[in-house]
């Protein structure tokens, strides 16, 4: 029985889409022990931010094949870790934009009419109009950290609101920003023009503490600055002091570096101008829909074998490119395949080469397939199209991909995949044919036009006379049935390729029979 452990709050559309295909068991705060204790049982996880997945607990997790984080930030998993064991991981890149785009612009709003503690101060008896005088946001300046996709919806609704908005984003483009209508800064010269700035980024190893006392000091008086996007960006210590001695206006935050945020934080001491609330930026119903039914969908497909639409750790391996190119990647996983048995031990370099029309497809998936089919031989199961990039790079292979768009041996193009070792070197080579056909059309340079079977016996030979009855009788004599054979050669009595395909696989002692053949140099059974 397939089996999913939710262990966060999840909105019961996803649950029930779950339940479609699994057991779903939910289990929200559970303690790593515990969670550690458990996950060896199942099959697929979805979080929220609450669960925290670390190595340890991947390492635990024998049966687990999808992640699914029901939002957009992973930084609670290690992804690194679940790529290294093939586990995919998934998100909700846009379920929960609007969201928290309009969480920050309610924290600004909220800031600069002082709503919470105009609320608390009339709750408790007061009545202090004066005090609370704010400002407008109107014709104020914002700086936008990161124009992406909740970015740009503050951005958006901000010059809705009649704001000059400014923008620093170093992967944005001069002529995205000129769509928007937002002028692109330099982070220092943002800070130093803004009324407000709102924090729309990633935590990374780049932006932690971005947000530092020095940067602080270099703001307006006035200037108010708001976080809703991670925890870690902005130095907490210093941001507490700067409101509290008026070296800014005012601050809002929504996530911290450590979550909850701790009893003793010296933000919980700041009486005045901040605003903290726990992490709410996805917390509308319409966003907790949104990325229960999407993720719950992606791990629903994944446990029934299709692809996911927005994996994290296979880059470029979406579900609209691996529908598209299904057989491509059949072809590419079959070469690495049957490349990795014709070399027979480690290999030091792969060359993949897309030729003709193949050189039009994205180069990035076809090699994944190929690493995963080459790799799978001494791998098995274990190795996947999460995992195979890694593997291969742990294992010293080094890739290198040629896109060579003038040879035009087929109409659909073809795919050589050649490796190297310190013995030898191989090649082969195939292509797609009509109605998603594949075929083996060279081994090793010599033309061929085979049909991948499951069974199959390469040999490499001299083309002489009764070569190929002394081999057809030997296989016959141990009751293996040909099911084709296919011979290639470039002269006639050089050398030549066999390629024989095979009901039954090759017994080890009938491949030293063959060996023994006069004229046979290599043989090479090959299980696809
Ligand atoms: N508070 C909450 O509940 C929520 C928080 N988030 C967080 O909000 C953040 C933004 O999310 P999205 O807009 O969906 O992501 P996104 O990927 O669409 O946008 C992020 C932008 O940040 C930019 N960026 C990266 N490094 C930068 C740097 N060093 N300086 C300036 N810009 C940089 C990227 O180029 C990109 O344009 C993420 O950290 C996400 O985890 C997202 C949803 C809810
Ligand atoms: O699940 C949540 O409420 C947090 C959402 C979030 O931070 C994200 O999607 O990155």
């Amino acid at each position: 029985m397939t089996k999913v452990l939710v262990s966060d709050p999840i909105d019961q559309a996803g649950i029930d889409i779950l339940s479609q295909v699994a057991q779903v068991d939910v289990r929200t705060g559970l303690p790593p022990e515990e969670l550690k204790a458990i996950i060896g049982d199942y099959d697929a996880l979805m979080i929220r931010s609450g669960t925290t997945v670390t190595a340890e607990i991947i390492e635990a997790a024998d049966k687990l094949r999808i992640i699914g984080r029901a939002g957009v930030g992973v930084d609670n998993v290690d992804v690194p870790a679940a790529t290294k064991r093939g586990v995919l991981v998934v998100n909700s890149p846009e379920g929960n934009t609007i969201a928290a785009a309009e969480q920050a612009l309610a924290l600004m709003l909220a800031l600069s009419r002082h709503v919470p503690h105009a609320h608390a101060s009339t709750m408790a008896g007061g009545w202090d109009r004066k005090k609370y005088v704010g400002n407008e946001l109107y014709k104020k300046k914002l700086g936008v950290v990161g124009l992406g996709k909740i970015g740009s919806h503050v951005a958006r609704v901000a010059k809705a609101m009649g704001m000059d908005v400014m923008a620093y984003d170093p992967y944005v483009s001069a002529e995205r920003a000129q769509q928007m209508q937002v002028r692109l800064l330099p982070l220092p010269a943002l800070f130093a023009e803004a009324d407000f700035v709102s924090l729309h980024l990633p935590r990374t190893p780049d932006t932690e503490n971005l947000v530092n006392a020095e940067l602080l000091k270099t703001m307006k008086s006035t200037a108010r600055i708001v976080n809703c996007a991670r925890g870690g960006i902005i130095d907490e210590a210093a941001l507490a002091e700067a409101v509290e001695n008026g070296t800014i206006g005012g601050a809002a935050l929504d996530v911290y570096a450590k979550e909850p945020l701790e009893a003793g934080s010296p933000l919980r001491q700041v009486k005045e101008r901040l605003i903290l609330t726990p992490h709410l930026g996805a917390s509308t119903e319409e966003a907790q829909e949104n990325v229960a039914i999407d993720v719950a969908e992606q791990i629903r497909d994944v446990l029934l074998g299709l692809p996911a639409r927005s994996a994290v750790n296979i880059p470029g391996l979406n579900a609209e490119v691996m529908e598209q190119l299904k057989p491509h990647l059949q072809l590419a996983e079959t070469l690495g395949q049957l490349l990795s048995q014709l070399a027979g031990g480690p290999i030091s370099e792969l060359e993949v080469r897309l030729q003709g029309d193949f050189a039009a497809h994205p180069a990035q998936p076809l090699v994944v397939a190929a690493l995963k089919g080459l790799l799978s031989t001494a791998l098995g199961d274990s190795i996947n199209y999460v995992n195979a990039s890694l593997e291969a790079k742990e294992r010293g292979i080094h890739v290198l991909e040629v896109k060579d768009d003038a040879s035009r041996d087929f109409a659909g193009g073809s795919l050589q995949l050649s490796c190297r070792n310190s013995q030898a070197s191989h090649s082969v080579t195939g292509a797609v044919f009509a109605e998603g056909e594949l075929r083996i059309t060279t081994i090793d340079e010599f033309p061929v036009n085979v049909a991948p079977s499951r069974h199959m016996l390469f040999t490499r030979h001299r083309d002489m006379p009764g070569i190929i009855g002394q081999l057809g009788s030997l296989l016959g004599e141990h009751n293996v049935n040909i099911a084709s054979m296919q011979v290639g050669r470039r002269i006639v009595r050089g050398d030549a390729v066999m390629v024989l395909s095979l009901d039954d696989p090759i017994p080890p002692s009938l491949l030293v029979s063959v060996h023994a053949i006069n004229g046979i140099q290599e043989a090479h059974p090959v299980t696809l």
